[in-house]
């Protein structure tokens, strides 16, 4: 009898794709392993009239996945990594981080405009704090609306004029064959992306020894160590999690550069720091980042965020 691997994943049609995409790393690593796809419904799904932030923030799209792999329903689960909480249930590991696709945001303009060339009152959709308000703090004479749903739902939005253009991740259009969308790419010179944009993080029960052979062939370590000093950024910053916070790390040569910005909501205030840190104390150095982040203002700027969220 040939071994199984069971794989858990939300129902989207971004979702499956990555799921399918995970199948197929792993048969090719593997070709004797039979690999199924689970489909679980979770709060994140349910839920599609409300932003994010008023809902709950991080941790919607992964709950009752990671139920199901703690019970042994499936033995991984594939999510975006920026859907992850800077803390893992106890009894569950990252096992595997595949190879990133683009990190950054792009703009898709009706209009074929970029950014800079908008006139003022025009109205861009996006779906997270963090890019409104670091939006905001870019332009601040434009219109910044809240858009929810998936890319179709969000395509249709801009396509009926309710919007003049709208921000989303890279990731899911280029993952989903949609790249001719794409007006602009917003790298982290313009706008710095959400803490494991765009990599894919494969769940795992961490005294699973079996999937944890399997893992090691689909991780790819200079994706794994940025998103190390993203998460190590994230986990000291937060305290609620559903913040304008971004981080990103990038590699240079034996280096990582992680660029962070903490933006207040009215897009008045940005704090943006830099750190080139070596890639064995990325961790550490993201913590260290996340600091310098909070004494400059970003304390300040997440205190007035708590209150106003009750
Ligand atoms: N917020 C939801 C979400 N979670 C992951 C992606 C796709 C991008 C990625 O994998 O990082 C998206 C859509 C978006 O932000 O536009």
């Amino acid at each position: 009898m040939s071994e199984e691997i069971r794989i858990g994943t939300r129902g989207s049609q971004l979702a499956l794709w990555q799921a399918n995409h995970v199948k197929e790393l792993i048969s090719h690593a593997f070709p004797e392993i039979h690999v199924t796809i689970t489909v679980i419904k979770t709060t994140g799904d349910r839920i599609t009239d409300r932003p994010l932030a008023q809902v709950g923030g991080k941790g919607l799209f992964v709950k009752e996945i990671e139920a199901a792999l703690l019970n042994g329903e499936i033995d991984l689960a594939v999510h975006s990594m920026k859907d992850m909480p800077g803390e893992l249930p106890l009894g569950l590991t990252i096992g595997a981080v595949p190879c990133r696709e683009n990190p950054f945001d792009v703009l898709i303009s009706r209009h074929n405009l970029a950014l800079d060339d908008y006139p003022p009152g025009t109205v861009v959709g996006t779906s997270s704090l963090r890019r409104a308000s670091q939006l905001k703090f870019l332009r601040p004479d434009l219109t910044i609306r809240s858009i929810r749903g998936n890319l179709d739902t969000r395509m249709r939005k801009l396509m009926s004029k309710e919007f003049d253009a709208i921000v989303l991740a890279a990731a899911g259009l280029l993952r989903l064959g949609q790249a001719d969308k794409i007006t602009q790419y917003l790298d982290e010179n313009t706008m710095v992306p959400a803490v494991g944009q765009g990599a894919l993080c494969i769940e795992t029960r961490d005294n699973d020894a079996k999937t944890a052979h399997i893992m090691a062939k689909l991780d790819h370590g200079p994706t794994r160590v940025c998103v190390q000093g993203e998460r190590a950024f994230l986990k000291q910053i937060e305290g609620s999690c559903h913040i304008p916070v971004a981080c990103y790390g990038k590699i240079i040569e034996d280096n990582v550069l992680l660029t962070a910005v903490v933006s207040s909501e009215d897009g008045c205030r940005r704090i943006r720091e830099q750190t080139l840190s070596p890639v064995t104390d990325v961790a550490a150095r993201g913590r260290a980042l996340a600091q310098t982040v909070l004494e400059n203002g970003g304390k300040q700027i997440l205190e007035t965020l708590t209150t106003h969220d009750k």
